[in-house]
């Protein structure tokens, strides 16, 4: 089983401290876990710290993966190369090297992730020509098209339509399932996170403040605290717990 978990954990940019003290338990595989909190709480702050590309106090303890099975997806992924979607997928594939010649195993991969996030009808494509919710399924494709065994995705559906937001994020469950990949989501729509996400990390003000299951972080105090709003949590007539915004709460966030 693979997890993740911080200790101690900070980064900075320069002698600017972003993130101090954070601390998980260990975070299982094989499910999705949101990383919520408010605009420049820190969450690619520690996206980046987590995968190596920032420096820090604490440590990031990863079991049952290498860190080369660690892939970030970043919040804007450039898609101005003049490649077609499929060879940019296969550029992907290849960034760990191994040469040009693609095994039959490599071709499926790049089949699979093609069907798996509903973009085989681009493949042809150039990157460019794409709209902003076709570039955000091509970039998702692209950081699973390796099978990586932790996966950091920062807003992954931002850009996508509410029924592509509903299909991309059943495709991440499916594959966290499948392959018991440690999938962390950096997301706004808490609706999104309390249908789709088990375990949810907050983070305010650069430190992680609580992490556990959704239902029992996202409460209307928690969400209050990291967001300035008022709101119940109240389950529809199926049953499905939903977020209700009542507005902004009288004393807001870091007042
Ligand atoms: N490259 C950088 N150099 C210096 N400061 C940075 C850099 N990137 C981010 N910051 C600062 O770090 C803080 C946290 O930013 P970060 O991007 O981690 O927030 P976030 O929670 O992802 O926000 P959002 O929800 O708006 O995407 C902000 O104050 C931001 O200005």
């Amino acid at each position: 089983m693979v997890s993740l978990a911080l200790d101690q954990v900070g980064a900075r940019y320069g002698r600017r401290e972003i993130l101090s003290n954070s601390s998980t338990p260990p975070i299982e595989g094989g499910a999705l876990t949101a990383l919520v909190g408010a605009n420049a709480a820190g969450k690619s702050t520690l996206f980046r710290r987590i995968a190596g590309q920032l420096r820090g106090a604490g440590t990031v303890h990863i079991r049952g993966a290498e860190q080369a099975d660690l892939r970030y997806m970043p919040q804007d992924t450039a898609m101005s190369a003049a490649l077609t979607v499929y060879e940019s997928i296969i550029l992907a594939l290849k960034q760990g090297g191994g040469g040009w010649r693609l095994s039959a195993r490599e071709l499926a991969a790049v089949d699979d992730v093609l069907d798996r996030f509903g973009i085989a009808h681009l493949s042809e494509r150039q990157l460019p020509e794409l709209s902003g919710g076709q570039r955000q399924a091509v970039s998702i494709a692209q950081t699973l098209v390796t099978r990586p065994k932790v996966v950091l995705m920062d807003e992954p559906t931002s850009a996508l339509d509410l029924y592509r937001q509903y299909e991309i994020l059943e495709a991440l469950r499916r594959y966290a399932r499948e392959t018991g990949a440690v999938m962390i989501l950096a997301l706004h729509d808490l609706n999104q996170v309390m249908r789709s996400c088990t375990t949810t990390l907050a983070l305010a003000c650069g430190r992680v403040v609580v992490t556990g299951p959704t239902l029992e972080v996202l409460t209307p105090a928690m969400i209050r605290q990291l967001y300035g709003i008022d709101s119940r949590v109240e389950r529809c007539s199926q049953g499905c717990p939903m977020m209700i915004v009542d507005g902004p709460a009288a004393t807001t966030v870091g007042a």
